[in-house]
């Protein structure tokens, strides 16, 4: 178990991928966490055997998000840090009168944070320095996408958020977002890869889950970066 005077981070999704790498790394680095998921996998098991406090949600649930929120305020006295890492990778309905995944995406990219920043702020005001609200956008969040133009403008709300949190919450709270390009391929990848159709950065693809952990580390450690997007996308906004 962390020392019991560790502060408190909050990370959402963090059932596998690049939200249970950086759960993890938390927890290496001496902090509480809790870690959120929707459906429980071994990683979730492994995080509950190293310390952490894992809370089921959907946070396509308002009332499941309200009832994470009171769990949270019921486990902590202070957070130190909520990173937003849950997100839904849905691409966009055929069906012109189907508002699907729009609803969700809106739900769980952007009322979902909405409603944990503005109700655990208090909770962020009690950490004993500098607290930080990290939200994981994309680096396609405000150049669309033809197949996921859900997710790319919920993502681009949550950008938006990102700045209006930030003035809201200066000096206590930080406010960041942050914008990877491709960091882990996942199916539809593989195959564009295969067809030699996927856009490769200049330095190249799949730089592996740490380069998103590093720039958590940075932010949470640089007390003047507030309302930003930093971009983790390899040189490919150069292209
Ligand atoms: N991977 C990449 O290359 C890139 C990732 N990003 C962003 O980085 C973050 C992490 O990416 P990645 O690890 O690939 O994401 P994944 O899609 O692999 O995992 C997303 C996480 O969010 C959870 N989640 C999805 N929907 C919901 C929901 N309705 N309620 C609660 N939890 C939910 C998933 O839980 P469950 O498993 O239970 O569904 C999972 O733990 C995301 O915000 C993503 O948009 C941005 C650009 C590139
Ligand atoms: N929630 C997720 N968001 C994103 C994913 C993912 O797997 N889950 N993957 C990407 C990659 O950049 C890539 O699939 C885009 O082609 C973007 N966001």
């Amino acid at each position: 178990m962390p020392p019991a005077h560790s502060e408190s981070i909050l990370i959402t999704g963090a059932s596998r991928r690049l939200g249970l790498y950086n759960a993890k790394k938390c927890l290496e680095a001496g902090f509480h966490v809790i870690a959120t998921y929707r459906h429980r996998t071994k990683g979730i098991d492994e995080l509950e055997q190293a310390g952490a406090l894992v809370l089921p949600v959907n946070m396509d649930s308002p009332e499941e998000v309200a009832g994470l929120i009171a769990q949270i305020e019921q486990s902590t006295s202070s957070l130190r840090a909520i990173i937003h890492n849950a997100s839904g990778w849905l691409s966009d309905s055929e069906n012109p009168e189907d508002s699907e995944p729009l609803d969700t995406l809106f739900r769980v990219h952007m009322q979902a944070p909405w409603l944990i920043n503005r109700s655990l702020y208090p909770l962020l005001q009690k950490c004993r320095g500098t607290a930080d609200i990290i939200h994981m956008t994309d680096y396609n969040a405000l150049r669309g996408s033809i197949e996921h133009a859900a997710y790319a403008a919920t993502k681009a709300g949550l950008e938006s958020l990102t700045r209006s949190f930030a003035k809201m919450y200066a000096p206590k709270v930080k406010v960041n977002a942050i914008a990877p390009y491709l960091i882990i391929m996942n199916e539809g990848d593989h195959v564009m890869a295969e067809e030699g159709t996927l856009p490769v950065p200049p330095m190249g693809l799949e730089p592996g889950e740490d380069v998103i952990w590093q720039t958590i580390d940075y932010v949470m450690k640089n007390s003047y970066v507030t309302g930003t997007t930093l971009s983790v996308d390899g040189g490919m906004s150069l292209k």
